[in-house]
């Protein structure tokens, strides 16, 4: 993986080499903005970090997105993250739209340039020769997602985010906030499930946004206080932004017995789907790349491919679990491989979960593992409670904080 710093200062060059290339690969750096298509006709280049201004006193970052535009329109673009000053939000905003993987503030905290930088990387997976192919692109529903939410964010609506559990919701959350007119002050997450005193908790917050998550896991009468609570706070000032998530069901949300319709239609002005794995295969093997990145770097361990074979497999598992699953089952692969490349047994796949799920555990009968039993426990639980995570518990006589651990544990 090759990757190219071009920036009219040559430390930053110096700096970024110093810091990436023991841990992603051969940096190359460029001081000339003139230089940059040639070098990248020469010379194969995975990732560009990208300086978005050039000239003395201009700070508009106009020659860094004409750059950016030529870049991208080359048959064998890299991908580009671009590297803008403090202040320069609109601008970094600016470069993402017109295709920019990501962008890093100047001057950069070196765990989130590395981060961004394996991120960046990760999509880029060896086929069979050992060659790297182009990055995965991102499934269309995905993108959908995107654009949906590079709309909403800026305006004030509140927004309901819904997706099985794992499946992305508070990531989702957070890039909604960044992506607000509240970026620079708090998300705050609430679970009002665990929250008595609703009033006081809204009261108490002043502007940024706020997370209602889980905002129809409790019972009727407390979702009623909730309402109420939220009249109050928006009538006063420096209301915060809402939103909110669900992992409730379509039929579900509109399930009197369950969801007082008036907090419901307070909350989702709009509603954004995340869907599951299983509905977006194709983001699986840029999904486990980048775990299996991002698991070697903080394991210390040696960046390896995937093999295709795995990749395949991986791509062919349900992920009951969502996200939170294939994460931890790629971390195993990070701790156990042995070989050049991460094979599917590396994984430690349980024989039939990941395509049929819970199901095929419970029929295993007396042949399933201490484990896997709990596994099954654990979801049965949080399916009769309908995903309250303090009803599971007390289903199943842990603390909400042992039911907390088990989920993590299990991938859910
Ligand atoms: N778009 C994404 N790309 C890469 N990783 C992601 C993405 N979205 C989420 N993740 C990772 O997947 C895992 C699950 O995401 P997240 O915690 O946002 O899900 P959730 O639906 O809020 O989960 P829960 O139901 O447990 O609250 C996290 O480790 C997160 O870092």
């Amino acid at each position: 993986m090759t990757i190219l710093v071009l920036d009219d200062d040559a430390d930053i060059g110096i700096a970024a080499r110093l810091l990436l290339q023991r841990r992603c690969g051969p940096v190359l750096t460029l001081q000339q903005p003139a230089q940059l298509l040639a070098a990248l006709r020469s010379q194969a280049v995975d990732l560009l970090l990208l300086d978005m201004n050039f000239l003395p006193g201009r700070s508009d970052g106009a020659q860094g997105l004409a750059l950016l535009q030529q870049v991208l329109a080359l048959p064998e673009a890299p991908r580009v993250i671009v590297m803008t000053a403090y202040a320069e939000v609109e601008l970094a905003v600016q470069a993402l739209k017109l295709g920019a993987f990501d962008f890093i503030t100047k001057p950069w905290d070196n765990a989130r340039l590395l981060a961004t930088v394996q991120t960046a990387l990760a999509g880029r997976v060896a086929d069979d020769d050992g060659d790297v192919k182009r990055p995965a692109e991102e499934s269309a529903v995905m993108r959908e997602l995107r654009r949906l939410l590079a709309t909403v964010a800026p305006t004030e609506a509140p927004v309901l985010l819904l997706g099985a559990a794992g499946s992305g919701r508070s990531t989702l959350a957070q890039a909604l906030h960044q992506a607000s007119a509240h970026t620079s002050e708090a998300l705050t997450v609430l679970s009002p499930a665990a929250i008595e005193a609703p009033e006081q908790t809204l009261a108490a917050l002043r502007g940024g946004s706020v997370l209602l998550d889980e905002a129809f896991a409790l019972p009727l009468a407390a979702q009623q206080r909730w309402l109420a609570a939220l009249i109050a706070r928006e009538a006063l000032p420096e209301a915060p932004r809402l939103i909110s998530s669900s992992q409730l069901a379509e039929a579900q949300l509109f399930d009197v017995q369950r969801v007082l319709p008036a907090w419901l239609y307070r909350l989702n002005t709009v509603v954004l789907r995340l869907p599951g794995l299983r509905q977006r295969r194709e983001d699986i093997p840029r999904l486990a790349a980048q775990f299996l990145a991002q698991a070697a770097a903080r394991l210390n361990k040696p960046p390896r491919p995937c093999s295709p074979q795995a990749l395949q497999q991986l791509q062919a598992q349900d992920w009951p679990g969502q996200l939170h699953q294939l994460r931890q089952a790629c971390e195993r692969a990070v701790l156990l491989a042995g070989g050049p490349r991460y094979e599917i047994a590396d994984f430690g796949l349980a024989d039939g979960a990941g395509e049929t799920g819970v199901a095929a555990l419970e029929l295993g009968g007396e042949t399933l593992s201490l484990q896997a039993r709990e596994r099954a426990a654990v979801a049965q639980a949080m399916n009769d409670a309908q995903g309250n995570i303090s009803q599971a518990a007390r289903l199943l006589g842990l603390s909400r904080a042992a039911l907390y651990r088990r989920l993590e544990k299990h991938g859910f």
